[in-house]
């Protein structure tokens, strides 16, 4: 698709392949060398160009003097400072609230369109769901129930308990299983650092991953951009994963990404602590306390083991056999399917937002309706992706109005096999052709 009219174009430059889409120019360091939420978020400034404000649709805000009082926390305001914020806004806050408060800190219309493509009229798919919801969630609540947080805990404990033990026994089997709880732990606490801030959100940095980090290259950028340029998931693994259907892809590249996708879910999270330490060095991130978790852990172990080198062994078991859990299930369950919306596939006409994610995500049969499964392996995901800070506990209650408005706009939705979308992956990472159909669901089934 042709750049829209005034495409942003002075961050363009020739080593680019990819044309910027819908949106109005290919995102500023998008290829950088190493991309992190600072990256991202410096980026996504430049291109939204807005100074010091908060954009809300096309209109700009001072939030400066709500960032304390923000009922969701702090962070989400002030790592937004200076960005469009429209599609965060929408998807975050179910009910009126936000909205009325929000008219307190307009300063003036913006100048420039919005960068994004992404509507949200009062008529279309994602505003109609949002209104059909909210009595639901009116009824039932936001919050985890108690089973979720029961579970959520009691997964964390057993993964203090497997951990000490496998120390202090030297046994790989504990630490094995030790691997699995922290990986279930970790999925699990992805639900709640969606939300407003809760002590929950930082059972994720158990491991090496940071909830503060991923509240942007996660709950900002994925969520909201899902499978397009500005995704950061979908462009923190190229050059060696490249999701996105691009004839110039490499041929051989894309083959061996199939064989080396598998030591990328083992090494992803050893992997992230040794680019936290060069974004700490370059001055791109500050050590947030949380993030040293890990690494008391290691020193637990080191007391408990018989070695300091044991200990060592045994962690970075732990920690590869948790990466490997927690990186295959979202990777190869959720968005990568060649019948799935990626940048480059033919784009829908109507660009709401909620139809744009419907093309963007699927829901696998196997995990639908088993709580546990479906909080430890991304499951209920169109709906999370509709509703990203609505607990987990409380989505399977949004399938009958969801079903309704899928109906109403014609959206014959269905849920996939898991081996479709395991094979999907595979074969979305070798893809080079753009689809030229309409995206959506086809026949109510991926082939
Ligand atoms: C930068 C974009 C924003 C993000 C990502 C965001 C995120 C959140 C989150 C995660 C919650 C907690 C939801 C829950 O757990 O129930 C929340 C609640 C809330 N936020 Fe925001 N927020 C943003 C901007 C704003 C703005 C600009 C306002 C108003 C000026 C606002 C007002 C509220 C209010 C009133 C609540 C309480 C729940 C509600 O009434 O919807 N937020 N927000």
């Amino acid at each position: 698709m042709a750049p829209r009219e005034g495409e942003v174009t002075q961050e363009s430059t020739d080593s680019q392949r990819l044309n910027a889409g819908a949106f109005r120019g290919y995102p500023a360091l998008r290829d950088t060398p190493l991309k992190s939420s600072h990256t991202w978020l410096a980026g996504k400034r430049i291109d939204d160009n807005i100074g010091n404000y908060w954009r809300v649709h096309d209109k700009l805000y001072d939030l400066s003097e709500f960032v304390d009082k923000h009922p969701g926390g702090r962070q989400w305001i002030e790592l937004t400072r200076g960005t469009d914020v429209t599609e965060s806004f929408e998807s975050s806050h179910i009910g009126s609230t936000a909205e009325v408060l929000l008219q307190k800190y307009f300063i003036k219309n913006a100048d420039n369109p919005r960068n994004s493509p992404y509507t949200f009229h009062e008529d279309g798919f994602y505003k109609t769901l949002k209104r059909k919801a909210l009595p639901v969630l009116k009824e039932v609540g936001t919050g985890p129930t108690r089973q979720m947080l029961l579970m959520h805990d009691a997964t964390a404990i057993s993964f203090i308990c497997l951990c000490l033990c496998a120390a202090r026994y030297d046994s790989y089997m504990l630490v094995s299983l030790a691997g699995l709880s922290l990986a279930f732990t970790v999925a699990m606490a992805h639900n709640f650092f969606h939300q407003r801030d809760n002590f929950r959100m930082y059972y994720f940095d158990l491991c090496p991953l940071s909830s503060s980090e991923w509240r942007v290259t996660h709950a900002i950028s994925h969520h909201l951009f899902t499978n397009s340029i500005y995704d950061w998931e979908i462009s923190a693994l190229e050059p060696f994963v490249f999701f996105l259907p691009d004839p110039a892809k490499n041929k051989y590249v894309a083959y061996l990404t199939i064989f080396w996708s598998h030591i990328f879910y083992y090494m992803a999270f050893l992997i992230e602590i040794l680019k936290r330490i060069v974004c700490i060095c370059m001055g791109h991130m500050k050590i947030r306390p949380e993030n040293l978790l890990p690494f008391i852990e290691l020193l637990l172990m080191c007391y408990l083991s018989s070695t300091p080198t044991t200990a060592f062994k045994l962690w970075c078991t732990m920690q590869s056999i948790a990466s490997f859990i927690f990186v295959y299930a979202p990777l190869t369950g959720t968005h990568h399917h060649p019948d799935i919306w990626h940048h480059g596939d033919a784009t829908r006409t109507d660009q709401d937002w909620g139809l744009c994610q419907l093309d963007t995500v699927r829901d696998r049969v196997e995990v639908t309706g088993n709580l546990f499964l479906v909080c430890t392996t991304f499951g209920d995901h169109t709906l999370h992706h509709m509703f990203p800070t609505v607990d987990h506990s409380k989505l399977p209650y949004l399938y009958p109005v969801f079903f309704k408005t899928c109906q109403e706009f014609g959206i014959p939705f269905a849920f996939q096999k898991h081996t479709d979308m395991h094979m999907g992956f595979y074969r979305q990472v070798i893809n080079r052709s753009p689809n030229k159909d309409d995206p959506g669901y086809k026949n109510n089934k991926l082939e």
